[in-house]
């Protein structure tokens, strides 16, 4: 066939092609890849190889020399891959299928382009489009259980890998999410997904105030906004026009993502290059995974909201604990948080057998304190003693706490008698030390106090009553032999 008839076929050919003769610079496109591509056949007779990239649709890597389809077609290789091809108009994933087709001794170097994504995207009635539901709705399984168990932390990798497969089985050029924030005032565009070849944005897109994209957000809020062709965008919505004119985007699609019972942000996709059509799954498909994205964010909404709650409760129960523990007075531990205390240390010391002190302290004359100093000038004295004897006990074991009245205890965990003298003295010292004047008391007119002691040694002989009363009956001997002093 002569070699004009020959390009005659071709270009008629109802498949998309790109050809040349060996030996020709440029490649012929015939009519099905220019409207696959979107070029316009006044634009475009033929192009430089130049006009063309491929890239790898998995590393995102263009694809040069050796592994370049061209190079390989040249070289007399074969070249069937898929590969993310993009012309100046338009990047569309393909299977490319290269042949050599020699014609009366003229070598033909033919590119057949499979790119049938979007094509069976538009009809959902027959059976292409019947399996391409399947495999969307394999995909938004898939992905609505990972993201139904992820983590907060999770969550950002499994949003990125969603828009992702969703870009890629849409073969759109972009696919991201904007979040609202500030009460609605800013939107930010927190995740973005790219294909091979074109540029990203997502640095450029933070914190927009949304006033001043009136149209954009007017849609969003209604729930959906479609744009086949971005130059018909009107004269009115000017802003929003030139700003996707900036990106390079042609057609684009958002649907609106709500959480909380809010308008949250919205999922969108691009098209650069030339004007694309949206088709009622590419809608379809758009809105159920803004769905999917909506039902995790409110899932994390609900997930943060108990999460905080509980750690409200924990908070209120400790400062209920730390409350019903506390004796309101002095500050120290109360009777209640002694007894329970007291139970544990013995048991333990019994374990370890190791030996166990208590001491009980009594204010001496605080009747007659009371009675000359008053009930309030009462209350401060106890606040001191108290004070005295926590600052007296330095054992990160101890326990001071008060007994009832103007009576005290200590607990001194690991401590022989001998050692719980030498505590109990400097108790008294320091009391007497604070230089509280009670004209009533033999001991230099100051405020003295009384100490009984009780220890368990390792033997495990005594229960809690039984140490209580051996340092009551040692502090009732301190009494009755002059006050101020320390009995065991
Ligand atoms: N200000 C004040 N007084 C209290 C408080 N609790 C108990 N008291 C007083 O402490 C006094 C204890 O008196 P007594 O048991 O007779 O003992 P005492 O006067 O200290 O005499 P001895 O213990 O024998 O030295 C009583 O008058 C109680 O009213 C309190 O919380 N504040």
């Amino acid at each position: 066939m002569h070699s004009n008839k020959r390009n005659e076929l071709l270009q008629q050919l109802p498949t998309p092609l790109m050809f040349k003769q060996r030996g020709d610079s440029s490649y012929c496109l015939n009519t099905a890849f220019l409207s696959l591509f979107g070029i316009s056949p006044d634009s475009k007779k033929g192009s430089e190889p130049t006009d063309f990239r491929f890239y790898d649709p998995l590393t995102k890597n263009e694809l040069t020399g050796e592994k370049c389809p061209y190079q390989a077609l040249e070289k007399g290789d074969v070249a069937s891959t898929w590969v993310r091809l993009q012309t100046p108009e338009r990047s569309l994933h393909c299977f490319i299928n290269g042949s050599t087709i020699t014609d009366n001794g003229t070598q033909w170097l033919v590119f057949h382009i499979d790119a049938n994504n979007r094509v069976t995207a538009n009809n959902g009635n027959d059976s292409a489009g019947a399996q391409r539901h399947i495999e969307f709705n394999q995909l938004l399984t898939k992905f609505s259980s990972k993201l139904i168990n992820a983590s907060a932390q999770d969550l950002d990798v499994i949003i990125a890998q969603s828009l992702a497969a969703f870009g890629e089985f849409c073969d759109v050029d972009r696919c991201y999410l904007f979040e609202f924030s500030d009460d609605f005032a800013l939107m930010s565009n927190t995740h973005e997904w790219v294909a091979a070849g074109v540029n990203p944005y997502i640095d450029e897109l933070q914190n927009m105030p949304t006033k001043e994209m009136p149209y954009l957000i007017g849609h969003i809020e209604h729930g959906l906004f479609k744009v086949d062709d971005v130059s018909n965008i009107p004269d009115s919505a000017i802003a929003e026009r030139e700003e996707f004119q900036k990106e390079n985007i042609c057609s684009i699609l958002c649907s609106r993502i709500m959480a909380d019972g809010k308008t949250h942000g919205f999922i969108g996709c691009d098209i650069t290059g030339s004007p694309y059509t949206w088709s009622a799954s590419d809608i379809e498909y758009l809105k159920r995974i803004g769905d999917m994205l909506g039902n995790t964010l409110q899932n994390i909404y609900n997930r943060k909201a108990i999460h905080t709650m509980q750690q409200e409760l924990i908070e209120a129960n400790r400062q209920l604990q730390k409350l019903a523990n506390i004796d309101g007075l002095t500050g120290i531990a109360n009777r209640r948080l002694f007894n329970s205390t007291l139970d544990k240390d013995l048991a333990q010391s019994c374990r370890k057998q190791d030996a166990l002190s208590l001491l009980l302290i009594d204010v001496d004359f605080f009747k007659l304190y009371n009675d000359q100093y008053g009930h309030v000038a009462g209350d401060s004295v106890l606040q001191k003693v108290a004070q005295t004897l926590a600052d007296s006990c330095v054992g990160t074991d101890d326990l001071v706490a008060r007994y009832g009245g103007e009576e005290f205890a200590v607990i001194l965990p690991s401590t022989t008698t001998d050692r719980a003298k030498d505590i109990a003295n400097r108790i008294v010292e320091n009391v007497k030390g604070l230089g509280i004047e009670h004209e009533a008391s033999p001991h230099d007119g100051l405020l003295t106090v009384s100490i009984g002691i009780a220890t368990q040694e390792d033997n495990c002989d005594e229960n809690c009553v039984e140490l209580i009363d051996k340092a009551d009956k040692a502090l009732y001997r301190a009494k009755s032999t002059g006050r101020g002093r320390v009995c065991a």
